[in-house]
């Protein structure tokens, strides 16, 4: 793990004029040590300050929004230490290896590098990740061990967030169960700033969608190693996902193992909130960095079911706050270093 204490670590935001992307840009602004240096939105764009595209920044953060161009890549390889990538996937499969090929650290936020399995990559993702990289770590900061030698390390999605760090605790319990089944509610960021219909305020009401289909599916499964049923939904609301996280199990069952469970998982976990058997709202999620959990344990006539629900901002543990709190870890920094008492920025 890297102990440079005092020292500042020059880094750069891709995608910063994305919804991910600034809400990390602004957190990186503010942090104690890292030290934001660029800021890039796709070549189409001028540069501007970011402030421009998101007027919540006037005053409060100058800096600049550069366009991308793969010419700038040796000059910014000189400038910075570590990169955030909030891109397309695709984008960032391509650029992620070029920054490692030149010795820098990368976090990945889009899906690029997140399932091991190249087949199940690609039927998910439509394209061919390029060769060479090899096992990627997978940064569900609340079951992450890092080296601190990692050079690329890939951001979990928001929904397989949600769920995965509901479900788990249940099947630690290591007793049979059902398949998992996840029903979960975004917010129309969650489909980033790019005009489009099916986002569009009028347009949207509240709608199940990639039933049977969604690229979260397999990644859900590759958290929990078991099978997974997962109906995403488009709600109304700019931000946050609620997950609700069927989990049949036998009568033995006790609802103190299950308390149990979620105080042994996340008893050492500063930035997961258990709510024990209350249900979390999204309103007490939204703008921060935590993921709050609770569950009940549902009796009928011959079986049990553990429901579990769990709340994130998709903006921020669902992606910014969770790349950042991995990047702290990674830095030798307590999980939360610059992540509490931040506004939001949508
Ligand atoms: N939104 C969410 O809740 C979450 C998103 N993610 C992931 O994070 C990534 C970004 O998502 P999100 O913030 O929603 O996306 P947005 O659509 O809001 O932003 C996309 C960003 O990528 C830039 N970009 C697009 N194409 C290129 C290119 N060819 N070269 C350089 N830059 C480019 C855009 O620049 P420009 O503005 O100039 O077009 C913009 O800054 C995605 O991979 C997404 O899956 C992960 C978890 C949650
Ligand atoms: C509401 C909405 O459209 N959500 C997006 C998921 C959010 C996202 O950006 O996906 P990653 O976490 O994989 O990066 C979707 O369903 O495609």
């Amino acid at each position: 793990m890297h102990q440079e204490k005092s020292i500042e670590i020059p880094c750069a935001v891709w995608g910063a004029s994305g919804y991910s992307g600034v809400e990390l840009s602004w957190l990186l602004h503010q942090h104690p040590r890292f030290k934001l240096t660029h800021c890039f939105s796709s070549g189409a764009r001028e540069a501007v300050p970011l402030a421009n595209l998101y007027p919540q920044l006037q005053g409060r953060c100058e800096v600049l929004l550069e366009p991308w161009h793969a010419h700038l890549l040796d000059d910014v390889a000189k400038q910075v230490r570590v990169c955030f990538l909030a891109l397309p996937h695709e984008v960032s499969a391509q650029l992620a290896p070029q920054l490692i090929a030149r010795g820098l650290v990368v976090f990945d936020l889009s899906g690029a590098f997140r399932l091991t399995d190249v087949a199940e990559h690609e039927r998910a993702y439509g394209f061919v990740r390029p060769p060479g990289i090899g096992e990627t770590p997978y940064a569900l900061a609340e079951y992450l061990t890092l080296s601190g030698s990692e050079s690329l390390i890939a951001v979990p999605g928001c929904y397989p967030t949600a769920a995965t760090l509901a479900a788990k605790p249940v099947l630690e319990l290591k007793t049979p169960h059902s398949a998992v089944m996840v029903n979960a509610v975004s917010g129309t960021s969650g489909a980033g700033r790019a005009a489009s219909l099916k986002t569009s305020f009028c347009e949207v009401s509240l709608q199940a969608y990639g039933v049977g289909s969604h690229r979260h599916q397999p990644e859900i499964a590759q958290n929990l190693g078991c099978d997974v049923v997962f109906v995403p939904h488009l709600g109304a609301f700019k931000r946050g996902i609620l997950a609700t996280v069927y989990v049949q199990v036998g009568t033995d069952v006790t609802a103190a193992m299950v308390d149990e469970a979620f105080d042994f998982a996340y008893m050492d976990s500063p930035l997961v909130r258990l709510c024990w058997q209350q249900t979390p709202a999204l309103q007490q999620v939204v703008g921060t960095p935590y993921c709050d959990i609770g569950w009940q344990l549902v009796r009928s006539a011959n079986s049990q079911t553990i429901v579990i629900t769990a709340a994130i901002d998709n903006l921020l543990k669902g992606a910014a706050s969770q790349a950042l709190q991995v990047a702290n870890r990674y830095f030798g920094m307590p999980d939360s270093t610059g992540l509490l008492n931040r506004s939001a920025v949508l």
